[in-house]
């Protein structure tokens, strides 16, 4: 039994049993007719996911892996904010006419700032600290950039992540605001996993732990029968995640350097609704 699932099945029922409506709240999001898009939701839920012992994919439902590590690669590699440079559909609803979703995640982690090494963006000063001062607390990557929030069309939802060696191991905690739980959670889970995965492999550092920090864990109205129906369901052992190897540089991984093996997982829930 995957422990990802474990996890989320005890989340979902924390928030179903003890969250908080919105009900009679102000709320921003919108579904596609209009009607305020409600939530029941819970405030800072923290997830431990061991990636020692395995890899946090959900097995209740498929989520879409390739489209998932697509998005990571879109966002810390490419730094990209600009749907053209995404294989996916995901985020077409907030793009503009030239496809740009603002000064958002990718174009965030692209900017380039002065320290008394020299010149790095947020990605690459990461990369330098994982190899050259590894012990340091200082290596944090933070997207949430008030200066630009009004070039968003969504303001950065996980918006930060801290690296903290420990011994050998590569810790990392993904702080995130808002959590679309049914949605986005496995999603957002796998995708900073993988990240993790990379960056511990480039630097020949072991897997460690991912921290989860969500503040606001919500359940759209919308979304509550699906999820009370996908967490009756038995979940499956954990898949198997292989990377290449041979990639020792962050910048060289591709979608084809990541299979999953034995990847067995309840029917997809099709067409649910994204609240806008
Ligand atoms: N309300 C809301 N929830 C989100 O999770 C979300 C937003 N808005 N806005 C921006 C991004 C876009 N994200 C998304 C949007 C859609 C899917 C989605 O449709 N996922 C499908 C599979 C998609 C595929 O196969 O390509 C799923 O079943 O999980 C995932 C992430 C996450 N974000
Ligand atoms: O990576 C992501 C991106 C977005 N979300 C969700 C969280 C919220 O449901 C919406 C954003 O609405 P706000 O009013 O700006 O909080 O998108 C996510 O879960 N993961």
């Amino acid at each position: 039994m995957s422990k990802a699932d474990n996890i989320f099945i005890a989340m979902c029922k924390d928030i179903l049993k003890k969250g908080i409506s919105s009900e009679g709240q102000i709320v921003r999001a919108k579904w596609e007719d209009g009607t305020p898009a409600h939530t029941i939701k819970k405030f800072a839920i923290i997830n431990r996911y061991n990636l020692s012992e395995e890899f946090p994919i959900l097995t209740l439902r498929p989520t879409n892996f390739k489209a998932a590590i697509d998005e990571i690669l879109w966002i810390w590699q490419k730094k990209s904010s600009n749907i053209k440079d995404l294989n996916s559909r995901i985020w077409d609803s907030w793009a503009n006419e030239d496809g740009s979703i603002g000064k958002a995640y990718g174009y965030q982690l692209g900017i380039r700032h002065e320290y008394p090494e020299g010149e790095f963006d947020q990605v690459d000063r990461v990369l330098y600290d994982l190899k050259h001062n590894p012990y340091s607390r200082r290596i944090i990557v933070n997207m949430y950039n008030h200066n630009d929030l009004h070039e968003m069309n969504l303001y950065p939802c996980a918006y930060s992540m801290t690296f903290n060696v420990t011994g050998k191991k590569l810790n990392a905690i993904l702080n995130q605001r808002s959590q679309d739980v049914l949605v986005a959670n496995n999603w957002n889970v796998t995708q900073y996993a993988i990240l993790v995965h990379m960056f511990a492999q480039v630097n020949n550092l072991e897997l460690g732990e991912l921290v989860h920090v969500i503040a606001d864990a919500h359940i759209y109205d919308r979304h509550i029968p699906l999820i009370s129906e996908l967490i009756k369901r038995t979940p499956f052992p954990a898949p198997k995640l292989l990377i290449n190897q041979e990639k020792k540089d962050f910048y060289d991984f591709k979608l084809e350097d990541f299979v999953l093996e034995n990847y067995r997982c309840g029917v997809q829930i099709n067409n649910i609704p994204v609240a806008l």
